[in-house]
C-alpha cells in the first residue's frame, strides 16, 4: 500500500555528522524506531500520523556510523499494536536490537512468547493525547500482569501535566517501569520547580522508575538546535537530564530518538545529537553507566552478567 505523509512531516537528517564524542564500546541507543516500510508492514489504520519510511537497514547503518553497537527499537503508535516491523528489524539485526512492543489485553501466552524469542523485553504504555485514543487502566494492568513473569518490563509516555492523575496507575505496576523523555518537562520552568520535583520524588520513591534522558530535540523551547556543528545545543533540556543522570546514575538510559516523528521546527543532525550527551554526562564513568552499564543490564541481562 501507498501512504501519504502527514502534511508538514520532517523526514530525518539525510547526512549526519560523525560525532566528535567517542561513545564508549558497546554503546546501546535505547530508544529509537522503525517505521515501515509502508508497502511491506503497512502503518496502523487508527493511527495518529503518517510518517516517512525509516526502515530497518537505515537504522543500523545510522547506528554503526554514529558508533553505537546496539539499539532498543520501540513500537510507535503509528504502528498501532502491530509489531511485524518491529520484530523483522530485531530478527535481522542478529541480536544487536532488543525491542518494546505494544500488545493488546488479549495477546495470548504463544504470541507473547514468540515476541520474546524475537527479542522483545518490554510493552509500552502511551498517554499521549495527540498520539493515541484512552485504554482504560483497566486493561493496560491487564496487560502488565500478563508480560511480568517473562521478565519484561513497562515503557511509559506521558505529558508531565498528566502525572499527578497517573500518579497511583504507575507505582501500582509490578515491574520495572521506564519513563520516556523524562516526563516531557516543561523546560521553561526550572529544574527546581514542582512540576520536576514531583518527577524527581516519584524516581526517588519508587525505585523500580527508570527515566530516559532523551529529546533535547523535542523537549527544547531555546536550542540551539543540534544544526551546523553546533557543539552545546539544547543547553535548556541540559538541567533536567544531569540531575536524573546525577541523582539516579543506574537508572537512566539515553537514546537518539531516530526517526524523530512529529518533530514541527527542525530535524536535528543525528552526530551532533550523540555529541549532546558530552553535555548531560561529562565523565567517562557516567558514560560508561548511562550507554553501556543500565542499557545492558535491562535489556541483555544475561550478557551484562559477564561484563
Ligand atoms: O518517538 C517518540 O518517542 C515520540 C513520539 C512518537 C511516539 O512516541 C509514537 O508515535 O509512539 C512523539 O512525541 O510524537
Amino acid at each position: 500500500m501507498k501512504f501519504e505523509t502527514t502534511p508538514g512531516w520532517l523526514p530525518f537528517h539525510p547526512t549526519p555528522s560523525k560525532p566528535q564524542l567517542i561513545l564508549p564500546k558497546g554503546a546501546v541507543d535505547a530508544h529509537c524506531h522503525v517505521f515501515g516500510p509502508g508497502d511491506k508492514f503497512p502503518y496502523a489504520p487508527e493511527r495518529k500520523y503518517t510518517p516517512c519510511d525509516a526502515p530497518k537497514e537505515k537504522l543500523f547503518e545510522l547506528r554503526d556510523w554514529l558508533g553505537f553497537e546496539r539499539n532498543v527499537i520501540v513500537q510507535a503508535t503509528c504502528h498501532g499494536t502491530d509489531n511485524r516491523a518491529l520484530v523483522d528489524a530485531l530478527i535481522s539485526s542478529q541480536g544487536k536490537a532488543r525491542g518494546v512492543a505494544t500488545v493488546k489485553h488479549d495477546i495470548d501466552e504463544t504470541e507473547l512468547f514468540a515476541l520474546h524469542h524475537a527479542g522483545v523485553r518490554g510493552v509500552r504504555f502511551n498517554f499521549v493525547k495527540r498520539l493515541v485514543d484512552f485504554t482504560p487502566k483497566e486493561t493496560l494492568m491487564k496487560i502488565a500482569h500478563k508480560i511480568a513473569p517473562l521478565g519484561w518490563h513497562i515503557v511509559v509516555y506521558f505529558e508531565s501535566v498528566d502525572l499527578p492523575e497517573l500518579w497511583d496507575f504507575f507505582t501500582h505496576l509490578p515491574t520495572i517501569v521506564v519513563v520516556d523523555h523524562m516526563g516531557r518537562p516543561d523546560v521553561s520552568k526550572t529544574v527546581d520547580s514542582q512540576e520536576f520535583a514531583l518527577f524527581m520524588k516519584l524516581m526517588q520513591q519508587h525505585t523500580n522508575i527508570w527515566s530516559k534522558v532523551s529529546c533535547p530535540e523535542r523537549l527544547s523551547k531555546t536550542g540551539p538546535k543540534a544544526l551546523y556543528g553546533e557543539q552545546f545545543a539544547y543547553t535548556d533540556v541540559v538541567p533536567f537530564a544531569q540531575r536524573l543522570i546525577q541523582d539516579f546514575p543506574d537508572r537512566v538510559l539515553f537514546g537518539t530518538d531516530w526517526p524523530h516523528p512529529n518533530l514541527k521546527d527542525h530535524m536535528p543532525d543525528d552526530g551532533l545529537l550523540v555529541d549532546y550527551i558530552a553535555q548531560i554526562a561529562p565523565t567517562e564513568q557516567s558514560r560508561q553507566r548511562l550507554l553501556v552499564h543500565n542499557p545492558m543490564r535491562l535489556y541483555w541481562p544475561e550478557e551484562h552478567k559477564k561484563i
